[in-house]
């Protein structure tokens, strides 16, 4: 089907249920009735996350998750079309954990996606799975194709659009494709180089711009992980997209003017480097963050920003929960490195110390907390709408966020995704 059939901008959330939510469902953080009609009425999709890939190449729930529970989840989340009728429900297949060079199962796309009989069987398996439940359509979540995956990811991809065009002319409906794809030069540099046919067959690429600093980085400074726009004196990372090898080849002059490196590491950098590739405005769609990032014994000067930082690796996290405080959740996540919206903004009322200040340059919040050296990095309202604002003016299709569940209870953030979009 066409983007943005509804003729407005995308407004793409995420509902994710935790591995072992959905069997325990409806005991869980953030059930389906939590959406309510008027949230509902605020976004153009839902992305329910996860669905897997099973041994057999084909679209199944995750390892253990029980079918009847699953199809009632699924049941919930169709039934808010009574709230919206425009509203398409979309299922994401694979995700970070399922799916990362680490991952015991990052071999499932890769072998999806590895001959023509593997490729046409997956995108089979998915489109019935959308049948069977009302889905309108699917997300490939594949974090990430390496470079010797992009040609089949390019051919997976097409596999899909032929039978979900199949699939549209048998039962008279719009169904969509769309992918989650890269906000980070290191692992868009993968498939950069396909990149205009990467998205040829989609309706939109959903950048995950987000996560472009954190704890993973062993030495480097405390910085944003989601801002729109570079500040002159952040620390600056070398440009991957300049090992690609294009064809037909790009001069070296043309590729240090296309690409200059160092670079500050930013959505407005991901959206620009799109549009390089020629990739319509009208499927590109900019990711946001629902959730912070916290940074422990942070340097003092700056308010924290672009200091060193000693905040423990490792999934799962293995070290003291305790250390972002204020954030309960955390303690009961046993994951401090992570605090949602929700939990930032009981943070920053509660009275721990935190202070919030706003980056001119990076238009971008963040916390300092100067009693425990804690930095946080975050979006709130005023981020957003600078968000919004470039999001109307590159005339992108819209906007996607991860997750639902890590909003306000006050939906602030949705709020401000839609009134930005939607209002002059
Ligand atoms: C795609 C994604 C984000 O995945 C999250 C995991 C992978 C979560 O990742 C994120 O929240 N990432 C935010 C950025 N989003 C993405 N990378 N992808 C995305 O938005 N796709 C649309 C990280 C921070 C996390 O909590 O991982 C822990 C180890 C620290 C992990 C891998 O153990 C894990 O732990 C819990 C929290 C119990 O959840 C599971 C998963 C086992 C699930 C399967 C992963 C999930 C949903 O928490």
């Amino acid at each position: 089907g066409s983007p943005n059939t509804s003729g407005k901008y995308a407004v793409i959330g995420y509902y994710m249920l935790g591995p072992d939510e959905i069997n325990k469902y409806p005991a869980v953080d953030f059930p389906v009735s939590n959406i309510s009609p008027e949230k509902a009425k605020m976004l153009t999709h839902i992305n329910y996350a996860f669905i897997g890939i099973n041994d057999k190449g084909q679209c199944d729930l995750l390892k253990g998750a029980n079918e009847q529970k699953s199809a009632e989840v699924f049941q919930l989340l169709t039934n808010l079309k009574q709230y919206n009728a425009n509203l398409k429900l979309m299922f994401s297949v694979g995700g970070w954990a399922f799916s990362n060079d680490a991952s015991p199962t990052a071999n499932r796309f890769r072998d999806a996606a590895s001959t023509p009989a593997a490729r046409t069987e997956f995108a089979r398996s998915c489109i019935a799975f959308m049948k069977k439940h009302g889905f309108d359509g699917v997300d490939l979540d594949w974090e990430y194709p390496r470079k010797q995956d992009a040609n089949n990811f390019v051919a997976l991809l097409k596999e899909f659009r032929t039978q979900i065009n199949q699939a549209e002319k048998t039962s008279q409906s719009d169904y969509q494709l769309t992918i989650a794809g890269a906000g980070g030069a290191f692992f868009m540099s993968r498939y950069y180089h396909l990149l205009d046919k990467v998205v040829e067959p989609l309706d939109y690429i959903n950048l995950m711009t987000y996560d472009f600093n954190g704890p993973w980085q062993g030495v480097t400074k405390t910085n944003f992980h989601a801002h729109l726009y570079g500040a002159k004196d952040e620390p600056k990372f070398y440009n991957a997209l300049r090992e690609v090898q294009f064809n037909p080849p790009k001069s070296w002059e043309e590729i240090t003017k296309l690409f200059p490196s160092p670079f500050a590491l930013t959505a407005d950098a991901a959206v620009k480097q799109h549009l390089i590739m020629k990739v319509p405005r009208n499927k590109l769609v900019m990711g946001v963050p629902f959730y912070g990032r916290a940074f422990r014994k942070a340097g003092t000067d700056n308010y924290g920003l672009y200091q060193t930082f000693n905040t423990q690796k490792g999934d799962p996290y293995r070290g003291d929960p305790t250390w972002l405080v204020g954030c309960d959740k955390c303690v009961e996540r046993n994951e401090p490195r992570i605090a949602t919206y929700a939990d930032i903004k009981k943070m920053l009322a509660g009275g721990f110390g935190y202070k919030r200040h706003f980056h001119s340059e990076a238009k971008a919040p963040w916390l300092h907390n100067a009693k425990h050296n804690l930095f946080v990095t975050y979006d709130d309202k005023e981020s957003m709408k600078y968000k919004t604002d470039y999001i109307k003016q590159e005339k992108l299709a819209g906007v996607m966020f991860w997750h639902l569940g890590q909003d306000d209870q006050e939906s602030t953030l949705l709020k401000s995704l839609h009134n930005g979009l939607n209002k002059k």
